[in-house]
């Protein structure tokens, strides 16, 4: 997969948005990291893996797909805040995909507490290895990213 693409676009739309919405350059890391938060909260929901009290089925595979690739803008911000990238390695992670869940927001709340190299790409491998578990191909998280990076600019153009 061609991160490097995908950090330099992510790049472009960060700055294009602090620009566009006049943002104090601060405290980001900080909402960055709640904003990764929210999105993963999001996206548990719509994958309905923990509502064990219902029998309504899991939003569409578009839907989780989407909700996902948000969590991939915020992660790859986050990197770029700090001065970190990911780098491809082999993904492992446990079966249980609301244990899955558990150990990306752990992975949040290190990298809150460690800004490190080594945290960033754990929790980059944690969020990937969720993907594999939600059924993503690497080929279908960069369709689904250029596609809602494109919705992001619209967005932004409309006054959101
Ligand atoms: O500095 C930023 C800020 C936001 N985003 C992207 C990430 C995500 O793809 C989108 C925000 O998520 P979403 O589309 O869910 O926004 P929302 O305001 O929570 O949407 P809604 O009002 O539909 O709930 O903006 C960035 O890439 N960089």
């Amino acid at each position: 997969m061609d991160w490097t693409r995908l950090f330099q676009m992510q790049y472009e739309l960060d700055r294009y948005i602090e620009t566009n919405q006049q943002v104090e350059k601060d405290d980001l890391f900080n909402k960055k990291t709640l904003a990764l938060m929210v999105e993963v909260g999001e996206l548990a929901n719509e994958t309905r893996t923990f509502k064990f009290w219902s029998k309504k089925p899991a939003s569409e595979r578009a839907v989780i797909l989407e909700e996902y690739v948000d969590g991939i803008h915020f992660l790859m911000s986050l990197g770029l805040e700090l001065g970190h990238r990911y780098d491809s390695t082999a993904l492992s992670g446990p079966e249980d995909l609301t244990d899955a869940f558990h150990q990306v927001y752990e992975g949040i709340v290190t990298l809150k507490n460690k800004q490190d190299q080594e945290t960033y790409q754990q929790l980059f491998q944690d969020y990937l290895y969720l993907g594999e578990l939600l059924g993503f191909s690497e080929e279908d998280i960069v369709d689904a990213y250029d596609a809602k990076n494109k919705v992001n600019y619209e967005r932004q153009q409309n006054d959101y």
